[in-house]
C-alpha cells in the first residue's frame, strides 16, 4: 500500500437509498439528496483541490461536476484557486464523450486518466482529449486505470485534498486498494431496490477476511436523511 504522504487525502462522498443504491436498474440518476444536502456537497466542492468520477457516472448521469454557488466560486478565486476544482475522470478505456458537460460547463482544469492500452489502440480519442481546453491526459495501469499509481501522479500535480463522486465500481475500486480516507454517505428517505442497481460498492465484493472496517465519526440528520461520515481502517 502506497503511504498516505505519497497520494491525496482521499475521500468519497455519495448519496444512496435507504437500501444502499446508488440509482436505479435502468442506472438513471435519483434524486436522493434534499435541497440542503445538495448544498452541503456544493460546500465540499468548493473546500477541495479535484473531484473524481468514473466513466460509469460520466455516461450515466453527465454532471459538469462544478460548484454551483457563484459566491463560492467568487471565494476560491479570492483566495488564489481556480473556479472550480481539478474535474478528472477514471476512464480505462477512453470513452468520455467529447461533448461531454465535463468539457462544456465550467472554468477550470480537466483530467482523463486513461489506460496504456487505450493511449495506445485509441490514441486519436486520446490525442482529442489532450486538444479540449485546459484538458490533461495521465496514463496509468495496463488494461485498467491503476488506482495507486493514478494517485501518486495525482499528488504530483499538486492535488492534495481529492473528493470522489462515484460511482459504485470505482468507489469499491479505491476502497480495496486501501487509499480512501474518509466516507460521507448519505442515506435518503426512500427504497430504490433491484438486484442491479448500483450499491454503494459494487466490483467483486470483500471475502469476510478483508471486509473493510470503518469508524463512526459522526451521524448527522439533514431533512428526512442522515449524513453519516466514516473513517475507513486501512491498516487491516
Ligand atoms: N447517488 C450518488 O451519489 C451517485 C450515483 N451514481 C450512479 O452510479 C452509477 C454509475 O456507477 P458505475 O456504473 O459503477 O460506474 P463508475 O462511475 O464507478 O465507473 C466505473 C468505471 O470506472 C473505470 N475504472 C477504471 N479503473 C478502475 C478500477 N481500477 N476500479 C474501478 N473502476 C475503474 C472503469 O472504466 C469502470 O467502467 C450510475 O447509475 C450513476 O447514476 C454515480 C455517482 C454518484
Ligand atoms: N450528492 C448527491 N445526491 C444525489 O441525490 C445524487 N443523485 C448525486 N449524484 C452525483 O451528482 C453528480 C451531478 O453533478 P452536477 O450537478 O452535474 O455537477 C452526479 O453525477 C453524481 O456524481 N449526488
Amino acid at each position: 500500500m502506497i503511504p498516505p504522504t505519497k497520494r491525496p487525502y482521499i475521500f468519497i462522498n455519495s448519496a444512496m437509498s435507504a437500501d444502499g443504491k446508488l440509482s436505479t436498474f435502468e442506472r438513471k440518476q435519483v434524486k436522493i439528496s434534499g435541497k440542503m444536502d445538495f448544498d452541503r456537497v456544493d460546500e465540499l466542492r468548493a473546500e477541495t483541490d479535484a473531484i473524481m468520477v468514473g466513466i460509469g457516472t460520466v455516461l450515466a448521469d453527465d454532471p459538469s461536476l462544478t460548484v454551483k454557488s457563484e459566491e463560492r466560486r467568487e471565494k476560491r478565486v479570492a483566495a488564489g484557486k481556480e473556479e472550480n476544482p481539478i474535474r478528472i475522470i477514471v476512464d480505462s478505456k477512453a470513452r468520455t464523450p467529447l461533448d461531454a458537460d465535463i468539457f462544456k460547463k465550467g472554468k477550470g482544469r480537466k483530467i482523463i486518466v486513461v489506460s496504456k492500452s487505450a493511449a495506445a489502440e485509441n490514441k486519436e480519442k486520446v490525442d482529442a482529449f489532450s486538444k479540449m481546453p485546459e484538458t490533461k491526459v495521465i496514463v496509468a495501469g495496463i488494461d485498467r486505470v491503476n488506482l495507486e499509481e493514478m494517485a501518486v501522479q495525482l499528488k504530483n500535480e499538486g492535488i492534495d485534498r481529492l473528493m470522489v463522486e462515484g460511482g459504485a465500481a470505482l468507489n469499491y475500486g479505491l476502497i480495496s486498494t486501501g487509499i480512501v480516507d474518509e466516507l460521507k454517505i448519505f442515506v435518503g428517505n426512500l427504497i430504490i431496490g433491484g438486484k442491479t442497481a448500483p450499491t454503494f460498492a459494487d466490483g467483486d465484493g470483500f471475502s469476510e477476511e478483508k471486509i473493510k472496517r470503518l469508524t463512526l465519526e459522526s451521524a448527522e440528520k439533514i431533512e428526512d436523511g442522515i449524513l453519516l461520515t466514516w473513517k475507513v481502517k486501512n491498516e487491516d
